[in-house]
């Protein structure tokens, strides 16, 4: 397991050791000893989520207030995405930052995003399927978002033109209007 550190200190991009042989590839696309080594401390996932997208397909910015935010552990098992994550932790030095990386089947990349970070994805391929696992469980009404292209983030997303998101996605308040976690 390679590990990399991001722009924000607590988000991380794991990257599996890969064995190959003559038949494919084998890969731990999760190990809970490994993974609470290289965090630091106990997390336990209790949901995986698995959806696909087309290219050009914009998912989020999505995140669930206490006492439901979620921690994700997020992979692309088909194609490719540009992933993001923003801190949306008043007290973090990285407040109001924004990260993105490309995560895809054939790099095989996982990123980490603790609680307290707003999430969202760009398809970059045709067709991307991403798996991920979640320390807390879906809860709707606990449920907040970002305009996607809201101009105080700046997010520099990867591709240009029409991007396909869901109506909830599409009047996602802006930075200015929305709520932090203490
Ligand atoms: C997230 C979720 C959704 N659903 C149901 C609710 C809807 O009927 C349907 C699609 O939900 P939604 O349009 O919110 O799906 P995404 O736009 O992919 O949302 C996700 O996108 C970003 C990238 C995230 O990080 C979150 O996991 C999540 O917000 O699945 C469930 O039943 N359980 C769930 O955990």
């Amino acid at each position: 397991m390679n590990v990399i550190q991001t722009t924000i200190p607590d988000v991380l991009i794991f990257e599996p050791k890969v064995f190959g042989d003559e038949r494919g590839f084998f890969l731990e696309s999760y190990n809970q000893k490994t993974f609470e080594k290289v965090v630091g401390r106990k997390v336990e996932f209790v949901q995986d989520n698995h959806s696909k997208s087309s290219k050009g397909v914009l998912r989020g910015l999505h995140y669930q207030l206490p006492p439901y935010s979620q921690g994700k552990l997020v992979q692309c098992v088909v194609g490719e995405i540009f992933d993001v994550a923003v801190d949306l932790r008043q007290t973090s030095p990285s407040f109001g930052r924004w990260v993105g990386v490309n995560l895809s089947a054939q790099n095989k990349r996982q990123i980490w995003i603790p609680e307290g970070f707003a999430h969202g994805f760009l398809v970059v391929s045709d067709v991307a399927e991403c798996f991920y696992k979640t320390t807390n469980y879906y809860a709707p009404e606990f449920e907040r978002g970002i305009r996607w292209d809201d101009p105080t983030l700046g997010i520099d997303w990867p591709l240009s033109g029409q991007f396909n998101l869901s109506e909830k996605d599409k009047a996602q308040p802006l930075w200015n209007n929305i709520h932090f976690f203490e």
